[in-house]
């Protein structure tokens, strides 16, 4: 038996940045951790508050994840001892489940002898989330700009491209959970020509900025058309940030994944003041209990210590 722990911190992230509905990631300096190693009988150990409510037995989704590179590897399930912590919170928008998947297929791939490459195991993380966002950042680090392949099955095509330098966020981050499945439901079938070419652009001009570094075109690029004004009925005081935040000093805001976080990007001392009075007073006014972090985003991806036990 592969007697090492493996040790595994995955950044939380952040999806669509707006137009870019489950094309664009980014990742935040807001780590989660996976530490795992093979054993005798399976046990999962849950730590801290953010990850309460997680299973404790094997339909755990990093046990579940693990049996599948398990199996992808021609190897028999294993009996795993697993530790989770985390400092992101669950279903609040910041790929928490993109972040255990990664982690999950990192750590397993460790214990049963790499036979994956990151590619590799960022094509399985991609196919078990169903779009490749926030998977690719957690994975990667920094912004990653990623579509579905023409043929399923294939490598995921994706540019990674480094965050502008001075760039951070506050999120406002509601106390209540929304699941991405429900968040996904009250998604139309069908968009009209309009919409859909209002999204091309912008999700094409805030690509464009991001790789340039030009901060000053996000509040323009940032709109969008294809899930925001449809989840606003879900996340009370959404869409007044969105409508407002500009004004109160952002350089452009977003709902953050499927929600019900809401991000706001700003680059200056002045402007997180600013915008932190405002998003007190639109939360407040909606009688919604938040907190609020500052969050810079991650260069690294997914990191992995090895530890001989
Ligand atoms: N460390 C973990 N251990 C077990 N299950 C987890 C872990 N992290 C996330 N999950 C599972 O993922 C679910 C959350 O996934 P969901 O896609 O709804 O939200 P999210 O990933 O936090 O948000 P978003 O995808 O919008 O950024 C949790 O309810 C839980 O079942
Ligand atoms: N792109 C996804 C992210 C959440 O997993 C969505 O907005 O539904």
């Amino acid at each position: 038996m592969n007697g090492s722990l493996v040790k595994v911190t995955i950044p939380a992230s952040t999806a669509n940045l707006g137009p870019g509905f489950d094309a664009l990631g980014l990742a935040f300096q807001l780590y989660s951790v996976v530490e795992m190693k093979l054993s005798e009988k399976t046990t999962i150990e849950i730590v801290g508050k953010e990850l309460q409510g997680a299973p404790t037995d094997k339909s755990n989704l990093l046990y579940q994840v693990a049996c599948t590179l398990f199996e992808k590897a021609g190897l028999p399930a294993p009996e795993l001892s697993i530790r989770a912590s985390s400092d992101a919170p669950l279903t609040r928008g910041l790929g928490s489940s993109a972040s255990a998947i990664v982690g999950a297929l990192v750590a397993a791939n460790h214990l049963a002898g790499e036979p994956f490459t990151r590619e590799e195991l960022f094509q399985f993380a991609t196919e078990m989330e169903g779009h490749p966002d926030n998977a690719g950042a957690s994975m990667f680090g920094g912004i990653i700009v990623a579509t579905m392949p023409e043929k399923a099955g294939s490598p995921i095509p994706y540019i990674r491209i480094a965050p502008p330098a001075g760039l951070q966020a506050l999120v406002v981050i509601p106390e209540f959970p929304l699941s991405t499945e429900k968040a996904r439901n009250v998604l139309p079938q069908v968009y009209s020509k309009q919409d859909v070419v209002y999204n091309v652009g912008h999700s094409s001009l805030l690509t464009a900025a991001l790789a340039q570094g030009r901060l000053d075109l996000l509040g323009q690029a940032m709109g969008d058309r294809l899930h925001q004004p449809y989840r606003a009925e879900l996340v009370p005081g959404l869409k007044d940030i969105l409508d407002g935040a500009t004004a109160h000093g952002a350089l452009g805001a977003a709902l953050s994944g499927a929600g019900p976080t809401i991000l706001c990007f700003f680059s200056t001392d002045e402007q997180r003041e600013k915008l932190q009075g405002f998003v007190d007073n639109v939360m407040n006014s909606h009688g919604i209990s938040y907190r609020v972090m500052i969050l810079q985003p991650d260069e690294h991806g997914v990191q992995v210590e090895i530890h001989q036990t």
